[in-house]
């Protein structure tokens, strides 16, 4: 075999999670290969589009913890490729003010000194205007949160591996893999081996994790990206610092409506309920159920009044779920020279550069940086089918 086709390390799926892992393991040096089954960039994952949330407001502390160091992360590549890849806007949480979620949400950012502001009923409209606050709700603004640039981040990230002599295939889609001290990884266009495979697939994982005996508890939902209209154009706009906002648990849903202000279209909203209906990864296209822009529009109708009730532009993103939302970052328990990073549960992206340095640690047989605990797929037990 050529060396061409010998690497230290081969990532399966170059979403941010395995661009961002390519990228640390070509920072330490290691020969490494991105393979991706699409031509980049492309829209058929989870990772596509041109914002995403960042923020360290979150119910558990280990999230909260984490975000400090990927902040820093964050502005490291910004200043290593000199292109803007954030922006702070805040975050505004609502939720009912009694309620189990929003006081988690409260108490985390509290408990961790993130910086913050609790707004009352009686300056909120003062402070967030054209939003009504829910009665009974109450509200709380992370304030570094932001807005990430999801394509340009990826862009970006791609671009610094190969410049560090990283290798991307693209349109290669991996068709086997073979576990052994080498792993040998089969595509529709040859035959690689490596040290280590790191498998981050995305809603796909399960049909690679097959290869190696492995299932997770995984469900793969279609998301309707929703952008809505603003009746004065720019009421809710970056530049007038309206805030991305989250709510959590409702009388309205059991889940978040979430969105981020108008930037990336002009005149246009980005609100997206957090969840859908579930979906094969290659028929994400037959998947039609609206029911979670119902949920929208009436939300909107109630508490957005500047904006027309009615999508303008709605666009399609997939979610991959673990039955607690957590993410799934471990090594085979047969094979730990495969590891794997899955389940991003609709809330990954902000982790993007964390996560690559943690599957970069266990694909080089290190003791990871922060407590896994939370993320292994032990805490699944009976739930994770193994054929081995
Ligand atoms: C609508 C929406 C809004 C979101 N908002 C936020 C937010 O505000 N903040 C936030 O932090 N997160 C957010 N997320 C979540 C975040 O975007 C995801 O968690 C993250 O993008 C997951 O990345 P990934 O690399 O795991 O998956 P993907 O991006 O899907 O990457 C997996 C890649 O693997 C490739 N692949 C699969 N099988 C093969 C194969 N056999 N051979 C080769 N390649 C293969 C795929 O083609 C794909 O490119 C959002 C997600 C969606 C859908
Ligand atoms: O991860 C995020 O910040 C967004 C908003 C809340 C729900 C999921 N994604």
């Amino acid at each position: 075999m050529s060396t061409e086709r010998e690497y230290e390390c081969i990532v399966i799926g170059a979403g941010v999670q395995g661009s961002f892992t390519a990228y640390q393991l070509a920072q330490r040096n290691k020969k490494t290969l991105l393979l991706e089954q699409f031509v980049l960039p492309h829209s058929r994952g989870s990772s596509h589009g041109q914002t995403r949330i960042i923020r360290k407001a979150y119910e558990q502390d280990f999230y909260t913890h984490i975000m400090e160091e990927c902040y820093e992360l964050w502005a490291q590549l910004e200043r290593e490729a000199g292109v803007k890849l954030y922006r702070q806007t805040g975050l505004l949480v609502m939720g009912p003010e009694n309620s189990q979620s929003y006081q988690l949400f409260k108490d985390t950012l509290q408990r961790n000194k993130v910086p913050m502001v609790i707004l009352n009923r009686d300056n909120f409209s003062q402070h967030i205007p054209h939003v009504n606050l829910a009665e009974g709700d109450g509200a709380v603004v992370d304030i570094t949160a932001g807005v990430l640039y999801a394509d340009r981040a990826l862009k970006t990230v791609q671009g610094q591996f190969q410049k560090l002599g990283g290798v991307i295939r693209d349109k290669e889609k991996v068709t086997d893999i073979k576990p052994g001290p080498v792993v040998t990884v089969s595509t529709s266009a040859g035959v690689y081996r490596a040290k280590s495979v790191v498998i981050t697939a995305g809603p796909w994982a399960n049909r690679l994790l097959a290869h190696t005996g492995l299932q997770l508890p995984l469900k793969v939902v279609k998301i309707n990206v929703c952008y809505w209209r603003e009746k004065v154009p720019g009421s809710y706009n970056v530049k007038q610092r309206f805030p991305c906002f989250l709510l959590t648990e409702g009388k309205e849903s059991k889940m978040h409506i979430y969105g981020l202000p108008s930037n990336e279209y002009p005149g246009l909203v980005k609100i997206c309920y957090h969840a859908g209906a579930e979906t094969d990864p290659d028929q994400r296209d037959r998947q039609t159920d609206r029911s979670d822009i119902d949920i929208l529009q009436r939300y909107i109708g109630r508490c957005l009044p500047g904006l027309i009730p009615e999508p303008a532009v709605v666009e399609s993103c997939m979610y991959t779920l673990t039955p607690d939302h957590h993410f799934v970052l471990d090594c085979h328990p047969v094979y730990s020279n495969i590891v794997f990073g899955a389940g991003f549960s609709g809330h990954g992206f902000k982790f993007g550069p964390i996560i690559g340095k943690l599957l970069c640690e266990l694909s080089l047989g290190e003791v990871p940086s922060y407590d896994l605990s939370p993320f292994r797929i032990r805490r699944f037990q009976a739930k994770t089918k193994s054929a081995l």
